[in-house]
């Protein structure tokens, strides 16, 4: 699991570190700086060893500042009006050291730089020559130059590395449109060696550092970068909405802050009278492998070696699924066979008598029970064994289906609502009332909207200034609203609490799988959590750790899937995960 910040957090563990005295700005400045560059010669092994035509080499250089080849290779370094532009200042003069032919701009008055961007500025001055771009608006003669720079073909530029805007980043920007464009080209044509490759410090420029959505979207900016170098922690934005598709690669370089500090500065914050509080809902975070190695493998059902644990099946709970009538039953049956997967003791499918026949046919070990209606579901969880249910997949949204949530919700069990479900608790306000703590909604956008028009209307919003309202506002508030967990789908799937806990389980960068999105698969995801909570799992860790198998299942397959092969991914997944 990895943290992630908002700017104003980012903000506040810098401050920490420079105000214990472990660092100082200028520092840390270096620090970053120094990150980027060497994230560039990880990244690019190739640029390893450009020549230093005019300097010759620094003593006992780093293997990269070594000449080699006798090549001086080219960089263009855009620099903003704040502490990313200072940062690009540091990458420009580490780029020369190391033999680049580097030319630089400055989008910002010199005079007006905070005072760290403002010596480094100065320690550029030194060696090297800066071009004034005409701010705060870029003539026309601004932007043909800096985006020339950039049209491929057309140049010998290797790199440009784009420092304008960072977490600093408040309101939109109106000038250098085209020089975006052609960062975009060159990052979706990934013109690779017959074009420059973009690096984005911190962030690509114009996007929103706490909601990943690019400030004034209405202007038609698109932000595209190669790689993207932050520091210390990644941010919301770097994962969510247009974030997570605004770079090919993220890289997190550390800059020494001690990672207990950042944590109390986190946790703690202090009100308008100057007491400290603890603020538990600043922590989100960011589901990946390192979260099992971090220690939940002791929570999962699979590693348990004690023999008592494993002596019943119905030790392992029990989930019931039910299904829709004739013909409807397929995507129950997926979320049946996810939730026997992912370890849930005995699964049963409760479906009409009509379609009992259909389903009988096609289900082996998951068991089969008649559910004419919600007098009968009624009679049926009389078994107390039956901790967990999920109703939606092919539910139907009919008065008998509108009956059998009703029931399911007031029989105060684990419950996971998807799909039909859904619509039907959007169409009744009476319905939605009767949610409760133990239940799971799994939304996807459209559902979202038509279950909370409000919170979905702010987040459809133009995102006129930053910080902009983004997916983990919408579902931190989803939750309070409907006073239980919300998982609110798509690559950057976030999964919020009443408490206001929070986690995000992006699928981007290299943990992509676009290929998930096929008919089916939220049935699975449905059929996962709902197994889970069978198995003990609280509603919200039921949540975090269904859809985090969903997408290890779905990179384990790889393209070619279908939501069938999910469920059959599940132990090879496990299986490594063990390892
Ligand atoms: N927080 C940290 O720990 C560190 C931050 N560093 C760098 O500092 C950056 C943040 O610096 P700043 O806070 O100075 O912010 P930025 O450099 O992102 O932005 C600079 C300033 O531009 C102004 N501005 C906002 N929107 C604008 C627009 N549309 N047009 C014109 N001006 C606009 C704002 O007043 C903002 O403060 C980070 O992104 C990172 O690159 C690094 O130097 C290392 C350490
Ligand atoms: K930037």
């Amino acid at each position: 699991m990895t943290e992630l910040l908002t700017a104003a957090q980012m903000r506040a563990v810098e401050h920490s570190a420079i105000e214990s005295g472990a660092v100082t700005g200028l520092e840390l400045m270096e620090r970053a700086g120094q990150g980027v560059v060497d994230a560039i010669f990880a990244q690019w092994p190739e640029f390893v060893g450009s020549a230093d035509v005019e300097r010759g080499p620094a003593p006992a250089p780093p293997r990269y500042l070594r000449p080699e080849e006798g090549r001086t290779r080219r960089a263009v370094v855009l620099c903003g009006p704040g502490n990313n532009g200072g940062d690009g200042f540091v990458v420009a003069r580490l780029l020369r050291e190391a033999g680049w032919a580097v030319e630089v701009f400055l989008y910002g008055d010199a005079e007006a730089l905070p005072p760290d961007a403002r010596v480094n500025y100065e320690r550029w001055a030194e060696v090297g020559a800066v071009q004034r771009l005409c701010f705060p608006k870029p003539s026309e003669d601004d932007e043909e130059k800096v985006s020339h720079l950039l049209r491929g073909a057309t140049t010998d530029v290797t790199l440009c590395v784009d420092a304008l805007f960072g977490t600093g980043l408040t309101r939109p920007l109106f000038g250098l449109k085209d020089f975006f464009d052609a960062c975009y080209l060159a990052y979706a044509a990934n013109l690779g060696d017959d074009g420059p490759y973009v690096v984005a410090v911190d962030l690509p420029s114009g996007l929103c550092a706490d909601s990943g959505r690019i400030i004034g979207d209405d202007l038609g900016l698109a932000v595209g970068a190669h790689l993207t170098v932050t520091f210390a922690f990644a941010k919301h934005g770097h994962v969510l909405s247009s974030g997570g598709v605004s770079a090919a690669r993220l890289v997190t370089v550390p800059l020494g802050i001690d990672r207990s500090l950042p944590y109390r500065v986190l946790h703690h914050k202090r009100n308008e009278n100057g007491t400290l509080y603890i603020d538990h809902s600043t922590t989100v975070k960011m589901a990946e492998r390192q979260w099992f190695e971090a220690g939940y493998v002791s929570d999962l059902p699979w590693t348990s070696k004690d023999p008592r644990e494993a002596s019943h099946k119905y030790s392992h709970g029990h989930a019931l699924i039910l299904s829709g009538g004739v013909g409807k039953g397929g995507a129950a049956r997926m979320a049946a066979r996810g939730a026997l997967r992912i370890g849930a003791g005995a699964v049963t499918v409760g479906c009409p008598p009509s379609a009992l026949i259909e389903n009988a046919a096609q289900l082996n070990a998951v068991m089969l029970r008649r559910v004419p209606g919600a007098d009968a579901l009624s009679e049926v969880l009389t078994d107390k064994r039956i901790n967990a249910l999920c109703l939606g997949p092919g539910l139907g949204t009919g008065a008998r289906e509108a009956d059998l949530v009703r029931a399911a919700l007031t029989a105060g069990r684990g419950l996971v609502l998807d799909a039909d479900a859904l619509t039907l608790l959007s169409q009744d306000a009476d319905l939605f009332a009767l949610l409760h703590n133990k239940c799971v909604l799994t939304p996807h956008g459209g559902e979202f909207a038509r279950l909370f028009p409000g919170i979905a209307e702010k987040l459809d919003a133009p995102a006129l200034t930053g910080p902009a309202y983004s997916k983990v506002d919408a579902a931190r508030a989803a939750a309070q609203q409907a006073g239980c967990t919300v998982l609110f789908k798509g690559p950057d799937t976030v999964i919020a609490d009443p408490s206001g806990r929070c986690s995000v389980n992006a699928a981007v960068y290299d943990r992509s799988a676009p290929w998930l999105a096929t008919a089916g698969a939220g049935d699975v995801l449905a059929g996962f959590i709902t197994g889970l909570m069978a198995r003990g799992f609280a509603p919200m860790h039921a949540a975090e750790v269904g859809a985090w198998l969903h997408v290890e299942c779905a990179r384990a397959f790889g393209p070619g899937l279908i939501a069938e092969d999910l469920p059959e991914a599940l132990p090879g997944v496990l299986r490594d995960l063990e390892k």
